[in-house]
C-alpha cells in the first residue's frame, strides 16, 4: 500500500524536477514499473532481432547516420550507410535547416511525417528540442490542413485502420500489429475532425498528432503507441467522390451497425491489450458521450473532447480568477455563456459544474448549472414558451426542445426567452467568462464582445475551436474590441498582439495537448483499472497553479506550449496519485519510492542506445 508519505504534493519541485529529464537516457517502460527489473529491458542496450537494412529501415531502430563503427559491424550494415559516423547533433543540424528551408507549414507537416517514417528517435528530439514552434505542425493548425489533404499527400501507412468491410475480423487483425505492449490508443471514427466536419480516414493524422505529443510531452514510449481509425464510412460527399479518398466509399453506419462495429472492435483491443488505456478522440456528438458512457466503467478509457478539454478550460478559468485577483473558490460567482452544446461545450460546462460542485460553495449541481449559459446554432437555450411575440419560434423552439438531450437540457433557462442571439444574451447575462466551442468561424462578434467588455474589467473570452481558422473570434479581434482588456486563450495557438498603448496583448493556447499528455502518463505509470472523474478535476487544478504571479499579472495563464513535457509531469504525478487514493491504481510501487520519480523515471527520452543483435529478442 502507498503511505501517504510517498506522495509527493510539491508541484514547484516536479516541475523543478521536469526540467532534469534532458540529462535522462531511456526511462524503463511504464509497464516494468514495480514488477522488478526485466533484463530483456536494460535501459542501456537495446536488443533486437533485426540485422542489416531492416534495421535501418525501422524507424523505432534506425539511426541514419549515427550508427557507430562497432554497431554497424554487429548487425551487419557495414557499407549500406555513409562512411561518416554522425551524432545525432549533427543530424538535427541538418533537419532543421532542411525544414526551415521549406515554404509552407504543409509541406513541413509532410517533411516531419517522413523523418516519423525513418528515425523516431530523432524526430523526437527535434520535437521536444523546438516543442513551440513544431507542435502547430504536427497539432493544430497544421494537421486539420493535413487531414483535408490527407489522401492527397499519403506517402505511407501509420497506425491501424478498421473498417466496415472487417467487421467479423477484428480480433483476428489486431494481431498484425507488431508490438504486444500498447500503452495509449488514440481512436477516431474522423465524424467531427476538429472544427473541419466529417473527414472520414483522413482523421488518421489526428491521432498520429495526439500520439506524438503523448511521446513527447507525456513520455509515452513510441513503439507503445497505437493510432486507429474506425472506417464506418463518410457522409462527405466530396470525398466520397475523389478518387483518390482512401476510406471506405459509403455513406457512415449508424444506430446499432455503428454500435456493433464498435464494439467489436473495442472488444478486439481489449483482448490483445488489457492494459491499454483507449483515448476515443473527435466523435461526432451524441456519439461520442453514448460510447463514453458505454465503456468508461468498463475498461480503462476517455473522451479527449469532452474531459481533458474540460481539464485544460476550467484550469484556464480558475487561473484567469487568480490573474484577476480573486480566489479560485469563488468559482461558483462566475457567470459563463458557452456557445456550442455539443460533445466539446457540453463535456467542458459538466466539468465546470463538478467544479463548483466540489468547491462546496453551491447548494446543488442546479445552482452550478444556473451559472452557465449555454447555445447552439439557433441561440439560448431558453424557454420557448416566453417567445410570445412569435408563434412559429415557439413552434420551432419546442421542436428543438425535444431534440435537446438530458444532458444539454440541463442548461435550459427557464427564465429567458428561447434562442436570444448571442448579443441578446451577453447583454442580459453581463458575463465574466464566453466559450466558444462551435468550429464556427466569427461567432464572437464585435458587438457581442464590445458589449461584454462594456461590464468586466478584464473579460474572459476564450474562442476554443480548432484549427486556428474555425476560431470563435481572432486574439487581435478580441484585443481590440475590448481596448486591450481581454485575457485571451484559443485552442490553436494566436501570436501576441501589440497594443496601440505599447503593451503586449498576451496570448494564451487552451488546448487538451495540456491536459492528455500527463493523464495519460499518470494512468499508464498507476496502470490505471479506470479513468476517475477526479483525474481531470486535478488535473485542472494541477495546470492552474502553474503560471508565475508575474505571468498571470500580464495576462499569461499557463506555462507556454514548450513547457508541455513539464506540464505533463506534474499532471501525470497527480493523476497517479489519485489512481493510488481512488484504489484503480494496480501497478505496485516498491516501499519508499516517490511516485514523482517513479513517473519521471518511465519518461521516455529520445537518446540512441546501443542496438544488440539478439535472434529471439521481440
Ligand atoms: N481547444 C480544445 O482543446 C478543443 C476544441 N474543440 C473544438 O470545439 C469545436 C466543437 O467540437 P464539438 O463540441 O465536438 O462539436 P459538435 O459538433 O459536437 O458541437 C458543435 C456545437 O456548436 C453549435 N453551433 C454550430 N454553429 C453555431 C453557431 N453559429 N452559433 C452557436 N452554436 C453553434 C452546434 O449547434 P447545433 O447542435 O445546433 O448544430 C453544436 O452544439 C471544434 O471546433 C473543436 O475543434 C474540441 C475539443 C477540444
Ligand atoms: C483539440 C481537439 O481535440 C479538437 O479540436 O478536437
Ligand atoms: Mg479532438
Amino acid at each position: 500500500m502507498l503511505s501517504s508519505r510517498t506522495l509527493s504534493k510539491n508541484l514547484a519541485s516536479v516541475v523543478r524536477q521536469g526540467r532534469s529529464l534532458a540529462r535522462r537516457n531511456y526511462g524503463l517502460p511504464a509497464s516494468a514499473i514495480g514488477l522488478g527489473t526485466d533484463p530483456r529491458k536494460d535501459k542501456n542496450i537495446q536488443l533486437t532481432p533485426l540485422r542489416g537494412v531492416n534495421i535501418i529501415h525501422d524507424p523505432l531502430l534506425s539511426k541514419g547516420t549515427a550508427f557507430s563503427i562497432a554497431e554497424r559491424e554487429r548487425l551487419s550494415i557495414r557499407g549500406l550507410v555513409p562512411p561518416r559516423c554522425q551524432e545525432m547533433e549533427k543530424q538535427l543540424l541538418r533537419i532543421k535547416r532542411n525544414l526551415d528551408a521549406l515554404e509552407t507549414p504543409l509541406a513541413k507537416f509532410v517533411f516531419l511525417s517522413a523523418l516519423q517514417d525513418r528515425n523516431e528517435t530523432l524526430f523526437y528530439k527535434l520535437l521536444i528540442n523546438y516543442l513551440d514552434e513544431l507542435a502547430g505542425i504536427i497539432y493544430t493548425p497544421t494537421v486539420g490542413e493535413a487531414c483535408l489533404m490527407s489522401h492527397s499527400i499519403y506517402r505511407r501507412s501509420r497506425g491501424m485502420y478498421f473498417s466496415s468491410q472487417d467487421r467479423g475480423a477484428m480480433s483476428a487483425m489486431v494481431h498484425n500489429w507488431p508490438h504486444d505492449e500498447v500503452d495509449v490508443i488514440v481512436v477516431t471514427d474522423g465524424s467531427r475532425v476538429l472544427g473541419l466536419g466529417d473527414l472520414g480516414a483522413n482523421g488518421m493524422q489526428i491521432p498520429i498528432g495526439k500520439l506524438s505529443l503523448y511521446v513527447a510531452a507525456g513520455g509515452i514510449r513510441p513503439r507503445s503507441v497505437l493510432p486507429v481509425v474506425l472506417d464506418v464510412g463518410t457522409n462527405n460527399e466530396s470525398l466520397l467522390h475523389d478518387p483518390l479518398y482512401l476510406g471506405m466509399g459509403h455513406p457512415r453506419l449508424d444506430g446499432e451497425e455503428y454500435y456493433s462495429f464498435v464494439d467489436e472492435w473495442v472488444t478486439a483491443v481489449h483482448s490483445r491489450w488489457p492494459n491499454a488505456l483507449i483515448q476515443f478522440e473527435d466523435f461526432k456528438y451524441p456519439h461520442a458521450y453514448n460510447l463514453l458512457n458505454k465503456y468508461q466503467d468498463k475498461i480503462t478509457c476517455f473522451n479527449d473532447d469532452i474531459q481533458s478539454t474540460s481539464a485544460i478550460t476550467l484550469a484556464g478559468i480558475l487561473a484567469s480568477l487568480k490573474a484577476r485577483g480573486r480566489s479560485q473558490e469563488t468559482l461558483n460567482e462566475e457567470r459563463i455563456i458557452c456557445v456550442g452544446a455539443g460533445s466539446a461545450g457540453v463535456g467542458v460546462c459538466e466539468g465546470i459544474v463538478d467544479a463548483m460542485v466540489a468547491q462546496g460553495r453551491v447548494n446543488s449541481r442546479d445552482e452550478a448549472y444556473s451559472r452557465i449559459w449555454m447555445l447552439d446554432q439557433h441561440g439560448l437555450l431558453g424557454n420557448p414558451a416566453l417567445n410570445t411575440n412569435d408563434p412559429q419560434s415557439i413552434v420551432g423552439g419546442g421542436e428543438r426542445m425535444s431534440k435537446l438531450d438530458e444532458r444539454q437540457k440541463c442548461y435550459v433557462k427557464a427564465d429567458m426567452t428561447d434562442r436570444l442571439s448571442l448579443e441578446e444574451v451577453v447583454e442580459q447575462v453581463k458575463p465574466t467568462v464566453i466559450l466558444g466551442l462551435t468550429g464556427v468561424p466569427g461567432v464572437f462578434s464585435e458587438k457581442a464582445i464590445r458589449t461584454m467588455a462594456k461590464y468586466q474589467e478584464k473579460p474572459i473570452v476564450f474562442p476554443l475551436s480548432n484549427p486556428d481558422t474555425r476560431a470563435e473570434c481572432t486574439a487581435e479581434e478580441a484585443f481590440k474590441w475590448t481596448d486591450g482588456r481581454a485575457i485571451f486563450a484559443s485552442g490553436s495557438p494566436f501570436p501576441d498582439v501589440n497594443l496601440p498603448n505599447g503593451r503586449v496583448g498576451r496570448t494564451n493556447q487552451c488546448n487538451n495537448s495540456y491536459s492528455f499528455p500527463g493523464l495519460g502518463l499518470g494512468i499508464t505509470v498507476s496502470r490505471a483499472s479506470r479513468v476517475t472523474p477526479n483525474m481531470f478535476l486535478e488535473t485542472a487544478k494541477t495546470i492552474a497553479d502553474m503560471a508565475s504571479p508575474q505571468q498571470l499579472k500580464e495576462g499569461t495563464l499557463f506555462p507556454g506550449v514548450h513547457y508541455l513535457r513539464d506540464v505533463a509531469l506534474a499532471v501525470g504525478t497527480r493523476v497517479c496519485e489519485v489512481a493510488f487514493e481512488e484504489g484503480v491504481a494496480t501497478a505496485v510501487l516498491k516501499e519508499g519510492e516517490m511516485l514523482s520519480d517513479v513517473v519521471e523515471g518511465s519518461m521516455f527520452v529520445p537518446e540512441y542506445v546501443p542496438l544488440v543483435h539478439a535472434p529471439n529478442a521481440h
